[in-house]
């Protein structure tokens, strides 16, 4: 990654998980656009994978048509790859790890640990509507599979959120809503802490200047007191 070594500096991943169609990608590409980080989803570069042509390609094919967990070498190899070619030194990884043992792999194999896990909770039914409206032609998006994406997900990927919410890591969403509503919900996350700050204060700066009639003057001390009392 850029010129500084992998031992200088160590990269921030944040984990992106949540059922299928839950809107994972969706609102990586915003934070993206917003905030800067690259978005590395592993099933895209699964997808793209299998379109190289590349030995695996098969395999690969045959697993996500039957919703099936990719081996880890091969989905951590992929992320390792994609990471390395990156400029960038804050990634979402969307859609892994996907089970306890992509976990402790990646941890192991490349010693990072996530700052906190983006956990998109929905409702099957509202998954299943937005995936069978997606048309985007992929040969899991059929109800067949999307069903045992759902028990794959309940059975293998929630206990990695478990893991991490044990660890006091995960920031679960309402992905149920619109858009534009889980994306304001995103925001409230990952707006780095001074950020925070810094509006805060503007907000309170703006809300006296409407009452300066009554309001009490301000002072450096109301500003440190409002950035205290700001996350
Ligand atoms: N909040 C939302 N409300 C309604 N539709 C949504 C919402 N978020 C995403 N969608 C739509 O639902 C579909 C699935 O969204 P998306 O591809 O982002 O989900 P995902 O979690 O990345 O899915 P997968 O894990 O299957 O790749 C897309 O067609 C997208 O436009
Ligand atoms: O870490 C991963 C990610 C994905 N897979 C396989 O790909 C499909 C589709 O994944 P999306 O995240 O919905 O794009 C998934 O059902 C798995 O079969 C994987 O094995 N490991």
């Amino acid at each position: 990654m850029g010129t500084v070594s992998d031992a200088e500096k160590k990269p921030i991943v944040i984990f992106v998980l949540g059922g299928p169609g839950s809107g994972k990608g969706t609102q990586c590409a915003s934070i993206v656009e917003n905030f800067g980080h690259t978005h590395l989803s592993a099933g895209d570069l699964l997808r793209a994978e299998i379109k190289s042509g590349s030995e695996n390609g098969t395999m690969i094919q045959n697993m996500i048509k039957e919703g099936k967990i990719v081996p880890s070498e091969v989905t951590i190899k992929l992320l390792q790859k994609a990471m390395h070619e990156s400029e960038n030194d804050k990634f979402l990884i969307d859609g892994f790890p996907r089970n306890e043992e992509n976990r402790a792999a990646f941890e192991a194999v490349t010693k990072i640990e996530p700052a906190f896990v983006l956990f998109f909770d929905c409702p099957e039914e509202e998954m299943e509507r937005r995936i069978l409206s997606r048309n985007e032609g992929r040969v899991d998006d059929n109800i067949e599979t999307i069903r045992k994406r759902f028990k794959v997900f309940q059975e293998s990927s929630l206990p990695v959120v478990e893991y991490y919410d044990s660890k006091g890591k995960v920031r679960k969403i309402d992905a149920a809503k619109p858009v534009e509503e889980v994306f304001e919900a995103v925001k409230a996350i990952i707006t780095p802490k001074e950020e925070k700050v810094k509006y805060h204060s503007y907000a309170i700066l703006e809300e006296l200047s409407f009452s300066d009639t009554y309001g009490p003057p301000v002072t450096e001390s109301s500003l440190e007191h409002n950035k205290k009392v700001a996350v």
